[in-house]
């Protein structure tokens, strides 16, 4: 076997897996500008009202996994995932807590929900995250969501710098934040182990390291879209009299 045919250790998929890390959105000059406070308000409010549509379609995304997946103790799992988005008796679930974030940034409900400050690019970004989670295999949808494992500490970079960057945000719109530092670790620690225990030969490997690129290609791209709109000023048909 020439070496580049041997298969990865578990550990050594791993933290390939890990240090994609450095391609996360958390890098991205939007992000950035987020994280240092340098954001205005409309700049906020596109990103939330823009990463609404996101939100909408994580348990639609799921859904699919579900329905792709014969193994019924995989589902038991994975239907947590829809209920943390969803809601579930009486926990109005992270929708509801992501158009709360929206509220306490000064956008109405009606801002959020009527999708209507989506940007095409945002949308086309999200739409193709679904659509990959229809068709691929049920693991292949897994380990697409394990950009995951970087969302813990982008989540409390917020929380810890949100309060002071932007006074102006109240405080309890912070909640979705708080909540997701707990499902996103338990989350990952399901996908992590369907793509250690899936992806075996080095070339099935290699594919899930793709995957994986292919989800940060997706929440690049989001940011991508909402810098041209929000920073540079530039939205889709800017310059059509
Ligand atoms: O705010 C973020 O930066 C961020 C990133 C991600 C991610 O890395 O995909 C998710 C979330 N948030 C999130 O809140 C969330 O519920 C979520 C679900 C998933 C997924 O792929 O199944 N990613 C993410």
């Amino acid at each position: 076997m020439s070496q580049d045919t041997i298969p990865w250790s578990r550990e050594e998929f791993e933290a390939r897996l890990r240090a994609k890390e450095k391609y996360y959105h958390i890098h991205h000059p939007y992000h950035v500008l987020m994280a240092s406070g340098e954001l205005n308000r409309e700049q906020i409010q596109g990103w939330v009202a823009n990463r609404f549509y996101y939100q909408i379609t994580i348990p639609r995304k799921d859904s699919a996994i579900m329905a792709n997946c014969p193994d019924r103790e995989t589902r038991r799992k994975w239907m947590q995932r829809v209920m943390d988005h969803d809601g579930y008796g009486d926990d109005p679930g992270g929708i509801e807590a992501w158009i709360q974030l929206g509220i306490a940034c000064g956008l109405s409900r009606e801002d959020i929900t009527s999708l209507r400050h989506v940007l095409p690019g945002v949308r086309f970004a999200v739409d193709a995250y679904l659509n990959f989670a229809r068709t691929a295999t049920w693991q292949e949808a897994a380990c697409s969501s394990l950009t995951e494992l970087f969302a813990p500490t982008i989540h409390k970079q917020r929380l810890a710098g949100w309060p002071d960057l932007y006074p102006w945000i109240a405080a309890d719109g912070l909640a979705y934040f708080r909540k997701r530092v707990t499902q996103a670790s338990r989350d990952v620690e399901h996908g992590i182990e369907i793509t250690l225990d899936h992806f075996k030969t080095r070339e099935q490997q290699e594919r899930a390291l793709e995957i994986l690129q292919f989800k940060l290609d997706i929440l690049w791209s989001m940011l991508d879209a909402m810098y041209l709109a929000y920073v540079d000023k530039k939205p889709p048909y800017f310059n059509i009299a």
